[in-house]
């Protein structure tokens, strides 16, 4: 955990590490004794056309606007700079957009002990509605901390992750196995890497399989042949909460609170069947684990239970909906757009593959054990930089706690900051040939701390960092050693449904390394 002091430093030493001209700009900053007025941010009138049409948009059609968010603010950053105020559909307040490493790092500097981000109306409607605690990802304040504190332990530190490589190899070892059979199903055209193939389904099984042994203790059967439909019906619903929150969000209040079109009502069914089908996986778990304790060795109820008796059922549910809900797109996406890259890009492929080989060994089938994943240089520089390429969270929100001061601008206590972290990850003012996949340049120690945080940043950031890395780590192992990876197109249909997603699949192209 990154203490405050610590996170001082970092933004001090930000600057120097980021070269001339950065440098530069943040010290002229610091050293400006008055800060600009609020008034003086530029402010996007609902006037001009491409707000207006957002706007209209969002009543008309608010799934269009939703999806395109990251493209509607990169507009907005081309033609208005690096920060600007905007009104919020629904808000009273003006919220700010920056798209500026510096600034990014005076918004986290300013975080308290207890940060605040956009918290999904919606989902703290539903929950209140069904007498349900809130959970770890809409918690704030003093109550976030608890939960937090009780959640982290078990699943945040590189040794409590680590302590998972085995239940994860198990499930990628199997997810192998299924994909192999699925591709032999899928004829000659695609076992000889002539047709693309899709593993979106494929890679969520895997993920949530992962997740969810972790986290409830159990698996679900999504790898069984055919899938357990239960495994299926908890994809389905998690999915239905994550594609239908923007696009219901940009609604007035009133049309979401009294479910007046298909979109909202779709929303809350969903959000009922992730919770129902988390609560009957974790009876199933508490039921067994009564008869046998053990079961919950290595998992997170079972670190959670013995660590922090303070945390009720309900309140465990509710956090257990969270953090599958934040596990499973997340990783599953992360693994389509790297596979997506080292197809695109054989010399890093088979960099790549070079040094899980001189790791792990050829043996297709060896495991990846937790002694392994330290060893791994260039494949965690392939995670950064798909990371990079791909922000699966392309915008990180933040509440300022007291009055700040953030790109030389006054801000008062409350405002709302929007960081596109999708901005200043694919710029250039960060990165040379920033559309470039190369692993190599985090090799260096002049990338600005910044600029692209996959993860975000401070005492809220991704509770789940260091699994998800781990994931990635030993589904790639396991995937270098049986598949190559041929080139196929680059996914040209990004959307925003919470996370960084392609619309149509991730075009693939695969040929095993041996034959099948
Ligand atoms: C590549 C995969 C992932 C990415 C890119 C990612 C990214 C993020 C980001 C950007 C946040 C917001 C942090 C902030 O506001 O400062 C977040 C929060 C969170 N993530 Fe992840 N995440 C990933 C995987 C996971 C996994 C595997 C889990 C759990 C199994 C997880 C659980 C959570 C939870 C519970 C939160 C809310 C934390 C809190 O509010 O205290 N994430 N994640």
């Amino acid at each position: 955990m990154i203490s405050a002091h610590r996170l001082r430093q970092v933004g001090r030493t930000a600057s120097a590490r980021v070269g001339h001209t950065l440098a530069i700009r943040t010290k002229a900053t610091a050293a400006s004794v008055e800060p600009k007025s609020w008034d003086a941010i530029p402010r996007v009138s609902p006037t001009l056309p491409i707000v207006g049409s957002a706007l209209k948009l969002a009543m008309v059609e608010p799934r269009n606007t939703a999806v395109n968010m990251h493209r509607i603010i990169r507009e907005l950053v081309a033609e208005y700079g690096p920060i600007m105020r905007l009104r919020m559909p629904g808000a009273s307040q003006d919220s700010i957009i920056t798209a500026d490493a510096d600034m990014t790092a005076d918004v986290f500097r300013a975080d308290g002990p207890t940060p605040k981000r956009m918290a999904p109306p919606t989902w703290d409607f539903f929950r209140k509605r069904n007498d349900l605690p809130a959970g770890i990802v809409m918690e704030q304040g003093d109550e976030w901390k608890r939960l937090r504190s009780a959640i982290q332990p078990p699943i945040f530190p590189p040794k409590s992750a680590h302590a998972f490589c085995s239940k994860v190899d198990q499930i990628t070892a199997q997810a192998m196995d299924v994909m192999e059979r699925e591709l032999r199903r899928a004829g000659p055209e695609v076992l000889e890497g002539r047709k693309t193939v899709a593993l979106e389904d494929l890679v969520v099984r895997w993920s949530i399989e992962s997740v969810s042994k972790i986290v409830l203790g159990q698996t679900l059967g999504a790898l069984n042949d055919p899938p357990n439909p239960v495994a299926r019906e908890m994809v389905d619903a998690f999915y239905g909460v994550l594609s239908t929150t923007t696009p219901v969000l940009l609604l007035p209040e009133f049309a979401w609170r009294m479910e007046l079109t298909p979109a909202v009502r779709t929303h809350f069914k969903a959000m009922q069947a992730s919770m129902d089908l988390t609560a009957k996986f974790m009876a199933t778990t508490f039921t067994e684990c009564a008869a046998d304790p053990s079961k919950l060795d290595g998992t997170f109820l079972g670190h959670v239970l013995r660590r922090d008796a303070t945390l009720t059922r309900d309140e465990m549910l509710a956090s257990a909906v969270d953090i599958l809900m934040a596990g499973f797109d997340t990783t599953k996406y992360a693994v389509l757009f790297t596979l997506n890259l080292l197809g695109r890009h054989p010399d890093v492929q088979a960099k790549l593959r070079d040094e899980i080989v001189a790791v792990v060994g050829a043996d297709p089938i060896a495991p990846v054990t937790e002694a392994h994943l330290a060893q791994f240089k260039y494949l965690k520089n392939v995670i950064k930089e798909s990371l990079r390429v791909y922000s699966i969270a392309p915008v990180l929100s933040r509440f300022a706690p007291r009055g700040t001061v953030v790109g030389g601008y006054a801000v008062p206590k409350g405002t709302e900051f929007l960081m596109a972290m999708e901005i200043t990850s694919r710029s250039d003012r960060y990165f040379t040939n920033p559309d470039k996949f190369v692993p190599e340049r985090w090799d260096g120690k002049d990338v600005h701390p910044f600029a692209s945080l996959p993860f975000s940043f401070g005492s809220r950031s991704c509770v789940g960092r260091r699994l998800a890395e781990m994931e990635m780590t030993v589904f790639l192992a396991h995937f270098l050693r049986r598949f190559e990876i041929l080139p196929a197109p680059a996914p040209d249909k990004i959307v925003f449904n919470l996370v960084l997603m392609n619309e149509d699949p991730i075009p693939l192209r695969l040929r095993p390394l041996a034959a099948l």
